[in-house]
């Protein structure tokens, strides 16, 4: 056992602001090199289109790339040879999927603000959306199915798939049976920041998308930060996260295995509980360090733990809804003995696990809810990804022919007020004298 292995251990009321605002800063110290090195990728794609992801696959992926599409019979293939016990678990996670963005759908509205003047406005589904899922440290069969399924809930015109390819230049099985199943239109084999870029801005054989949507690395997240500018996004949904907030109720045993899940996906992931008494903090840190000890990718599990992770203890509950609002995790795990009393009291969390038995793993893949959430402290204002955000809104005015009359004056007055004097006119063109 290294009893050093977690990065914050003791109590939290002690921690210094500085090492506050390291936890709390989950971009990391090597953001800036990130960022340039992001922006020099989308930069290459913009100017070399597919000729730039070719290399990028053979340097990032070690890949050399056929074609960078993968031809739809080659999905369906996947999907006819998976195994069964297999595909019978992704046609459950997309059916709870779909079950649970369906009651999300939005609705239109009007309403008559004075007599004849009436306001609407009007969920249209998106023309085309990209779905981004990840491929490096591991494969995401389960993003893809969080993206396409939702975006097909919504009716999006054509859903387009990217993906790094393994070092064979091909896709995962799983990737493209997920991809069959849950109807995705098109599927690319690109990864990283060079996919997002070619989504975002079009190359010879990628056409540009009106949103791009799904997690991804250090890489992903910024460089769908980087293009905003051409493209609309989800959210940064970077490295993962989890914060436990535990009582003497909880399990030390089962809290330390939600930290390694979490832990197992990125060197980056951050993953904090938060204790209530010293006795609990003690035996969930050393079961986490037991845990660490044995887990299979160890390497991963390791630096993440080592650079972010923390169990602090707090003396009472109420110590721990604040923490929680200003560090804003991607999953909170409520392990206490009332959580749906506590439910409430947690704010700024991407989603919430009630209870102990609500293992996070059952979110990631079959619940329903959507895995794709925000990252480093973003949960303070963005959501996870939702069937909204494959929904644009026209908004819409109707004026009846007295409304307009009446309305001519004032708005006339409003625009002389403002000098604009080609819209006064217009007001006042349907006066009636
Ligand atoms: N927040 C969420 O909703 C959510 C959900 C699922 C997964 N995740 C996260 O997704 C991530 C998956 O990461 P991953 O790495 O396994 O797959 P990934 O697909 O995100 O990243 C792989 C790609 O990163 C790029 N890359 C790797 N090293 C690079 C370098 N040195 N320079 C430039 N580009 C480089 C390459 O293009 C490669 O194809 C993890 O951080 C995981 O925690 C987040
Ligand atoms: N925990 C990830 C979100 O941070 C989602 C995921 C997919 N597969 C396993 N886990
Ligand atoms: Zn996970």
């Amino acid at each position: 056992m290294n009893p050093s292995l977690l990065k914050y251990r003791g109590r939290l009321k002690a921690l210094s602001p500085e090492a506050r605002r390291r936890l709390m800063d989950r971009t990391g110290t090597s953001d800036a090199r990130v960022a340039q090195r992001t922006a020099d990728i989308i930069a290459r794609v913009r100017r070399d289109g597919d000729k730039a992801l070719r290399e990028m696959a053979r340097e990032f992926d070690r890949a050399e790339l056929q074609s960078l599409e993968v031809p739809r019979s080659v999905c369906e293939a996947a999907l006819a040879s998976l195994e069964p016990k297999l595909k019978d678990a992704l046609t459950r996670a997309s059916r709870n999927i779909a079950k649970a963005h369906a009651a999300q759908k939005p609705q239109a509205t009007e309403v008559e603000t004075e007599p004849g003047i009436i306001v609407g406005r009007r969920p249209d589904p998106l023309g085309r959306v990209g779905v981004y899922a990840p491929g490096g440290r591991a494969v995401y069969p389960s993003s893809v199915l969080m993206g396409v399924v939702p975006a097909k809930v919504a009716g999006v015109g054509e859903v387009i798939v990217c993906s790094p390819p393994g070092p064979d230049g091909k896709l995962s099985e799983g990737v493209l049976a997920a991809a069959a199943l849950a109807g995705a239109d098109r599927v690319f084999a690109l990864g990283g920041a060079g996919a997002v870029a070619a989504l975002a801005y079009g190359t010879e054989s990628v056409p540009r998308v009106d949103r791009i949507v799904g997690p991804g690395n250090a890489y992903v997240a910024a460089a769908k930060l980087q293009v905003v500018d051409a493209v609309a996004i989800d959210a940064p949904a970077g490295p993962s996260e989890i914060l436990v907030v535990a009582d003497s109720s909880a399990d030390p045993e089962a809290v330390a295995r939600e930290m390694l899940a979490q832990a197992e996906h990125d060197p980056d992931a951050c993953c904090v509980t938060v204790a209530v008494g010293d006795v609990l903090a003690q035996a969930v840190a050393a079961a986490v360090e037991r845990a660490a000890a044995r887990a299979k990718r160890q390497e991963i599990v390791t630096r993440a733990l080592s650079e972010r992770g923390a169990v602090l203890s707090v003396d009472s509950l109420e110590e721990a809804w604040p923490f929680v609002a200003d560090f804003a995790p991607e999953h909170l795990l409520i392990a206490t003995t009332s959580p749906l009393e506590e439910l409430p009291k947690a704010r700024n969390a991407g989603t919430v696990f009630v209870g102990q038995y609500a293992s996070v793993a059952y979110g990631d893949y079959m619940t329903g809810a959507n895995h794709v959430l925000p990252t480093a402290g973003l949960a303070r204002a963005y959501s996870g990804l939702s069937v909204l955000d494959f929904y644009r809104w026209t908004t819409y005015q109707r004026v009846t022919r007295d409304a307009a009359a009446r309305l001519a004056d004032d708005v006339g007055l409003l625009a002389d007020s403002e000098g604009l004097f080609a819209h006064a006119e217009a007001a006042r063109g349907w006066r009636k004298s």
